[in-house]
């Protein structure tokens, strides 16, 4: 389970927060979604939550635990997928997730079969020696998201996951990613597919401005918002149709 108790986060110099005393329960073995227009805070967010990121107020636990008395338990129970790819264009596929899978602690075979088992799901055995620069964005982010699960942790953390893919490359993670959630690991994600999530999260948050405005089962919060047949007639009553353009 994750209790977030009044999470804030003001970047330095900034106006306003980022993310405002923002509480929040994630039960295990949930797939939440946190959805939110651009600049809403999904990211900061998340940052937190993976220690990516201070923040300026508040707590949070993990399954119990929090970063200041837990840090090496928490690094082993949690998997990050960043937005940015996190992998380095002149080592292969295999070798990129050497690095990232001996970051968790992975050695010799364990850590070779697990690679050789993910590229296989993922559909990219056939590329393992070839360098990621040479990756189209749907492969890419299907290593990305390999480097985050190579471990097997209990609660993965991912942010936008399936931006810029094919449907192709979409299904694939998708569909490992509800594997994943069936085998018991709690899944947090960020996503502007509302189509997507949807379908595909047990619970969603709304978040802008740094706030959660609303929060629900999906096919609950269609029913309760008058007017709206899908997800995104839900987000945009919520969050208006103004741009959130932001520099
Ligand atoms: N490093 C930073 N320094 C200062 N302000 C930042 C920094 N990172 C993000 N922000 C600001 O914090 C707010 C929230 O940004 P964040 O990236 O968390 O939003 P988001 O919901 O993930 O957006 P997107 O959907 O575009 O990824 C924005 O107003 C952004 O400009």
């Amino acid at each position: 389970m994750i209790q977030i108790n009044q999470l804030s986060k003001k970047y330095k110099g900034a106006e306003f927060f980022s993310v405002k005393d923002l509480s929040l329960k994630i039960e295990t073995g949930e797939i939440y979604g946190l959805l939110g227009p651009n600049g809403a805070g999904k990211t900061t967010l998340i940052s937190m939550l993976t220690s990516l990121l201070k923040p300026t107020s508040g707590s949070f636990t993990i399954n119990g635990l929090n970063f200041k008395e837990n840090k090496n338990q928490l690094k082993q129970l949690i998997g990050i997928v960043p937005q940015e790819y996190a992998l380095y264009p002149t080592l292969t596929a295999f070798e990129n997730l050497e690095y990232f899978g001996s970051m968790y602690g992975l050695k010799g075979e364990i850590l070779k079969n697990s690679i050789l088992e993910h590229l296989e799901i993922m559909g990219l055995s056939k590329f393992a020696t070839k360098k990621t620069a040479t990756f189209s964005g749907g492969m890419k982010r299907r290593v990305n998201l390999i480097a985050g699960i190579l471990h097997q942790p209990k609660v993965l953390f991912l942010d936008e996951p399936t931006v810029g893919v094919d449907v192709q490359s979409k299904n694939v993670i998708i569909d490992h990613l509800k594997f994943l959630n069936q085998q018991g690991t709690t899944i947090v994600y960020t996503s502007h597919h509302l189509i997507e999530a949807e379908v595909f999260c047990t619970r969603v948050a709304i978040i802008d401005q740094g706030e959660i405005i609303i929060k629900g089962i999906p096919s609950e919060l269609i029913k309760t918002q008058a007017g709206a047949n899908n997800l995104e007639d839900v987000f945009l009553a919520q969050t208006g149709k103004a741009l959130r353009d932001y520099a």
